[in-house]
């Protein structure tokens, strides 16, 4: 087993270090918050500052017994972004086990900070430890903290309650496992890249003619023609997205009874994923104007080819001409 401080574990773009007496103000500065501290069943509320102190040197205590391996997750710039870390237990048919548990500081949210953390040091566990398995334990009411476990490989494999001494209570909780078998999947990053969801429509006038918008100047893409539309924000219905769009951009009303699924588009950016639907619509009320500044077209399907358009959408072409 290396040495305490030459143990260094590579999560790029983060690392893992043991933690060090001198992180104590940064951690105690972290995890003292309720957002973070409520999903973590051991810790109390407010964190005292000492207890970092004291935490830091037991996680020292327990690496050199072999007991427990705590680490600092580092970003790319070496700033201490969270802990992820796990305690060996002795469980009664089972073993040694490891026990892994993480938190990652609320400013740091939401960049698969803790799936890559928790999936490098599970990884490193199974491979050089002497356990029969992995497990995690979240609370029932922490999503987040379950898709990390799902990324990093584990299993659901049943429910419990635990004690949260911040919350003064007990509280039902899921319980994952990850054995060797599951080491074998490829070591799940979470997707980097970003899945874009847009709605789009075509608008077909009587005269089967179709509305393309030019995309202005500042957007990405500007100069191409595109189906009018935009992105679905979250807790949005794809085709709630389309009216709010539609109205936004074009100032018609268009009701949902009007909105027909035609096909979709799944493409490939350079630095994102779209997935777009797209409707054919042919009622709405207000006569389409370009809201934002952009030129609009009624474009006969067969004249389609000559106005240039977004990668994603040239599949689009061919079908609307054999419908049209
Ligand atoms: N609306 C629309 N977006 C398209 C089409 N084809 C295509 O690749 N896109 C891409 O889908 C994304 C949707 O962008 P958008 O700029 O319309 O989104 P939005 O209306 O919400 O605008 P905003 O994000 O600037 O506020 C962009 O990356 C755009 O390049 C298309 O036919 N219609
Ligand atoms: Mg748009």
């Amino acid at each position: 087993m290396p040495e305490l401080t030459t143990l260094v574990l590579d999560a790029a773009p983060y690392r893992l270090r043991p933690l060090l007496p001198d992180d104590a103000a940064t951690l105690h500065n972290l995890v003292n918050d309720w957002e973070v501290v409520r999903m973590l069943s051991r810790l109390p509320f407010p964190y005292p500052r000492d207890l970092a102190d004291d935490w830091i040197a037991a996680t020292i205590t327990m690496h050199r017994a072999k007991q427990g391996y705590h680490f600092a997750i580092l970003d790319a710039e070496g700033q201490f972004v969270g802990c992820v870390g796990l305690r060996v237990e002795d469980k009664p048919q089972m073993g040694r086990i490891g026990l892994l548990g993480y938190w990652v500081g609320r400013a740091y949210w939401g960049q698969g900070i803790a799936t890559k953390a928790a999936s490098r040091l599970a990884r490193w566990a199974l491979a050089n430890l002497d356990i029969t398995c992995l497990r995690g334990i979240v609370a029932e009411d922490n999503q987040a903290s379950a898709r990390v476990l799902e990324h990093a490989g584990f299993k659901p494999i049943g429910t419990d309650r635990q004690m949260f001494v911040a919350r003064g209570t007990d509280h039902p909780v899921k319980v994952f496992e990850m054995t060797r078998a599951e080491t074998d999947l490829p070591a799940s990053a979470p997707p980097t890249r970003k899945l874009v969801l847009v709605s789009a429509a075509a608008l077909v006038d009587k005269d089967g003619r179709i509305l393309l918008a030019r995309r202005p100047e500042g957007k990405s893409l500007a100069g191409l023609w595109e189906f009018p539309g935009g992105k679905i924000e979250p807790g949005e219905s794809p085709e709630a997205a389309l009216i709010r769009e539609l109205e936004e951009e074009l100032g018609v009303d268009i009701s949902r009874s009007c909105l027909a699924p035609f096909t979709f588009a799944s493409h490939s950016y350079a630095t994102f994923d779209l997935l777009m639907p797209l409707y054919l619509c042919r009622r709405w009320s207000g006569t389409p104007t370009g809201r934002e500044g952009q030129e609009l077209a009624w474009v006969p399907t067969s004249d389609l080819r000559n106005y240039p358009m977004p990668e994603a959408d040239l599949p689009f072409v061919p079908l609307l001409q054999e419908l049209l």
